[in-house]
């Protein structure tokens, strides 16, 4: 077993091992009542054949295992039902958290899509196979508990019984085989599937200009993805049905070849019919399992790729669930030597750094530069959303310490270019509240949106209005550090003026360290200083030294 197999079992594990008491209890139950089904068949059979008046005992007897068999089966099912939801709970959770505490950079490098479909599909298969869990666990006890009447009853009914059995498993594994393979296929087409729904609706505009592109997305794309999923799926159902009708049809085999040899056997009619009675009844469970397979075979698939994911994300730091105390911040932070390197399977890629900068609490920053020199990928790095790959960064002279990533993270709140905008407020306290609604007039936007609840009454904006409310969360964050990568940029011109000269200047006199990426040179000389990226260093570096004020004009 390879290391990553290794990794992918053991997680599995890790994943279900907080199942098993209800799993095993649900099982035990199912058992119990399946050798209950088989004993009763038994019971049956010896009554129809004593020739005598049924007796009490024989009565309650009967009516026991009748309750056991029948009990058995509700509790293991209602069992497995529990244990059903509950995983599908459990495994939502667990690999969201650790989704949550991935660093951005292995995020980034898995796609939303695939993510989405192990979140839903993976999730919802691992759990379908452990609702059916109950009826294997009665299935299989049926079967073992009339195997064992069947030896009871005659070692030679009971070899032709194993024989007959054994084919149909061969028949089974076989067809499980088959599917396996083209499930791993189906899995795949799922993830293109994903990844076209996206598309429907992020790509809404797009496609409706597009007739191109529309076809391509829609009869291509997203029904060759459907189309592969319905082929595989339908040759495999046929695939076990036509193993379902074998392995049940050899039963009446073994029925018929019992009926014709009873004469030859030598063996009393009351065996023969217990024989067949159990054998046809037998049919019904074996069916059931037969047919759980395919089920059991795509849990098998999904669960190790809810393995593969969880282990991808298994190492992180978990400290975000810590709630480490604040990092104190009182005069500066540096980036000493601190380089990131995009490249990755050996393909070159794009480098910044190294990068060696001293941001002193209280200035303004802009940070200027073509498209693609660096920029953004420099702010990730400043604040902690990408882990340097070489070089560190310092808070008050002090390099910050392992495992205060997430603490250090807290000194800063941002809109980035491609933010997300929440539609609730994350403390909605009446201070809060009112700090919100101030700014939703200063904004301009009070006549378009309210608070209620904690939360904004809408947030169907315009691109600029909602990018409004974006910054409204940063300044409720009241953090020592902000950071606005191109903020203005969707604004009109006189709210450009005010972002600029008003908001900042005003966020400045708070004691607000700031730091904007920019394009407007007309309003870089409001910057204490201006630093120009280009292919990934600073090339340029200009303080901007305030024009002396103008002493007032003499009459
Ligand atoms: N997730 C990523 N994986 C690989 N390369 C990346 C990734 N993100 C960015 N890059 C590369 O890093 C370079 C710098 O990107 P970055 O986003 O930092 O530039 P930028 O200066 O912010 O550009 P813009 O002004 O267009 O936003 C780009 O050339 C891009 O190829």
């Amino acid at each position: 077993m390879t290391d990553q197999s290794m990794n992918i079992y053991r997680e599995s594990l890790r994943l279900l091992r907080p199942f098993w008491p209800i799993t095993l209890a649900a099982t035990i139950v199912g058992a119990i009542g399946g050798i209950a089904t088989a004993w009763l068949l038994a019971e049956i059979n010896r009554d129809l054949h004593s020739g005598q008046a049924l007796t009490w005992q024989s009565i309650l007897r009967f009516l026991t295992l009748c309750l056991l068999s029948t009990l058995g089966s509700a509790f293991a099912g209602i069992g497995n039902s529990i244990l059903g939801q509950r995983l599908i709970g459990a495994l939502r959770k667990d690999i969201s958290a650790r989704i949550l505490a991935a660093p951005l950079a292995e995020l980034e490098q898995q796609r939303s899509y695939r993510l989405m479909a192990v979140l839903t599909s993976d999730v919802d298969t691992v759990s379908a196979a452990t609702f059916a869990l109950s009826g294997y666990g009665v299935s299989l006890a049926i079967v073992i508990a009339s195997f064992v009447y069947l030896l009871h009853l005659s070692a030679l009914i009971f070899a032709l019984a194993a024989v007959v059995t054994g084919l149909g498993v061969v028949i089974n594994i076989l067809a499980r085989r088959a599917w396996q393979r083209d499930y791993e296929h189906v899995r795949t087409a799922t993830d293109d599937l994903q990844k076209q729904f996206r598309a429907l609706t992020e790509g809404a505009k797009e496609l409706r200009l597009s007739r191109a592109r529309r076809s391509r997305v829609h009869d291509l794309l997203l029904s060759g993805a459907a189309d592969r999923i319905t082929k595989l799926k339908t040759r495999a159902m046929g695939l076990f049905w036509i193993a379902d009708t074998a392995s049940s049809g050899l039963f009446f085999v073994a029925v018929g070849i019992l009926l014709l040899a009873q004469n030859s056997l030598h063996l009393e009619p009351a065996v023969i019919s217990g024989a067949v009675l159990v054998l046809l009844y037998a049919r019904g469970p074996v069916g059931q399992i037969a047919n759980g397979l395919p089920t059991m075979s795509q849990a098998q698939v999904s669960l190790r790729r809810i393995a593969t994911l969880s282990a991808d994300f298994a190492d992180q730091d978990r400290e975000i669930h810590r709630r480490l105390p604040s990092l104190a911040f009182d005069h500066d932070i540096t980036l000493r030597g601190v380089r990131y390197d995009f490249t990755s399977d050996g393909a070159t890629g794009f480098v910044l750094g190294p990068i060696d900068l001293t941001i002193h609490r209280g200035e303004t920053m802009f940070l200027i530069g073509g498209n693609g020199s660096g920029k953004t990928t420099l702010i990730k790095l400043l604040l902690g959303l990408y882990r340097p790959t070489a070089g560190s960064i310092l808070v008050d002279g002090t390099p910050l310490p392992a495992g205060a990533e997430d603490a250090y993270r807290q000194l800063f709140s941002a809109v980035f270019s491609d933010y997300f905008l929440f539609d609730d407020l994350t403390v909605a306290d009446k201070a809060s509240v009112a700090q919100a609604n101030d700014w939703l007039d200063r904004l301009e936007i009070s006549h378009k949106v309210t608070i209620r609840d904690g939360q904004f009454s809408t947030t169907d904006l315009s691109t600029g209005q909602r990018k409004r409310l974006a910054l409204i969360h940063a300044y409720l964050e009241d953090r020592p550090i902000m950071m606005f990568d191109e903020w203005a940029a969707d604004q009109d011109p006189t709210f450009r003026r005010i972002f600029y000269t008003e908001i900042l200047a005003e966020l400045k006199a708070q004691g607000k360290t700031l730091i904007v990426i920019s394009h407007d040179d007309r309003y870089f000389h409001l910057a204490d200083r201006v630093l120009k990226l280009d292919s990934g260093l600073i090339v340029d570096e200009t303080t901007i030294v305030p024009a002396p004020a103008t002493a007032p004009e003499m009459r």
